[in-house]
């Protein structure tokens, strides 16, 4: 569960007078994500998610993140707004912690995709994409190549409390990896993490995109093939599903251009994908206070997606 912050009925009554959004009725915290503390609001004239910005999100970000989202909604993209109180400030402080006042969105995040559901979410992506064409909007990605080996390298012989070994193979497959990373292909303002528990669906249909707080500037062929890691395969990272990767490929065609070139990096944009949720969930793993309202995510169903893609998977 993540509720990292404990926000009281006292203080969320307090700030939501700031607000035109009637009074509160009830709050729950969120059990799904990792990253921030969400909580269910309800009040006298509708249902809202309140988030407190904790761990990796800088105060700093926020602006960025909500001009993305205005932009993207404002277009139609199904992606939440923060909503601005009377004075019309979006970004505040509740309990010490930077906080928004978000637009609820109906759906549920999928655990099993079907492939009609993963050719959905891949067309959302690619719409999502076209509306980001040329927007002038930059946050360098600091979970990049750069950011994934300083994190592996802070994690350090400690990868080897999860699996013996682990952190001389990551250390070489890293370099592998920056060795060829692309460096020529189209960049663009990305979501970087649109996993299934981002995606809300209503059957075959998304309803919601959530949670841009990876979002960056960086290879725009990367966010697909971080979608195919996230998507494709079961939660231990074993099993994977061609149909469900295809589909997903295929939605994003055909709402967005996949280059010839975009396509043949898809293979080590995946491995590199794989490196930087294995690296902050590695990271998570061996940090994260066993007392924590969290639960961690395996970072070794990453390792062996990376092996996947790095013997062939899309050849
Ligand atoms: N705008 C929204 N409308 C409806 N539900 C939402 C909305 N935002 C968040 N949620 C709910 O809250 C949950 C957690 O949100 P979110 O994924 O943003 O958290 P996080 O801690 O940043 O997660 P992650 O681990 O994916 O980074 C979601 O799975 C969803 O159930
Ligand atoms: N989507 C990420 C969590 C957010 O960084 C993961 O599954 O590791």
């Amino acid at each position: 569960m993540a509720v990292y912050t404990a926000v009281s009925a006292e203080a969320l009554g307090d700030f939501l007078r700031g607000f035109d959004h009637g009074e509160l009725v009830s709050l729950k915290g969120i059990a799904e994500g990792v990253e921030n503390s969400n909580y269910l609001v309800d009040t006298t004239t509708g249902r809202f998610i309140l988030t407190l910005y904790e761990k990796r999100v800088s105060a700093d970000d926020l602006p960025f993140f909500m001009s993305v989202l205005d932009h993207l909604a404002s277009d139609g993209n199904p992606v939440p707004r923060a909503l601005p109180d009377r004075t019309g400030t979006l970004i505040h402080e509740l309990c010490g912690r930077p906080a928004c006042l978000i637009e609820f969105l109906s759906g549920v995040s999928v655990s099993h995709p079907t492939a009609a559901q993963a050719r959905a979410a891949g067309a959302a992506m690619g719409a999502m994409h076209e509306s980001l064409a040329g927007v002038a909007l930059e946050r360098p990605n600091t979970l990049g190549p750069e950011g994934w080996q300083a994190l592996l390298a802070r994690c350090g012989h400690d990868l080897d409390a999860i699996e013996p070994g682990l952190f001389a193979r990551v250390t070489q497959a890293a370099d592998d990896v920056v060795a060829g990373w692309p460096h020529d292909l189209p960049r663009a303002v990305i979501h970087a993490d649109l996993f299934p528990d981002n995606v809300l669906m209503l059957g075959d249909r998304v309803s919601g995109l959530i949670d841009f707080y990876f979002a960056c500037t960086d290879i725009r062929a990367y966010d697909l093939a971080i979608m195919h890691t996230a998507w494709a395969f079961d939660a231990r990272g074993e099993a994977y599903d061609a149909a469900v990767g295809t589909a997903l490929i295929a939605g994003y065609a055909d709402r967005h251009r996949l280059s010839d070139a975009e396509r043949a990096a898809l293979p080590i944009l995946a491995q590199g994908a794989c490196l930087r949720f294995l690296a902050t969930r590695a990271w998570d793993w061996l940090n994260t206070p066993a007392d924590a309202l969290v639960t961690r995510k395996d970072p070794l169903a990453y390792w062996r997606r990376f092996e996947a893609y790095r013997q062939g998977l899309f050849a």
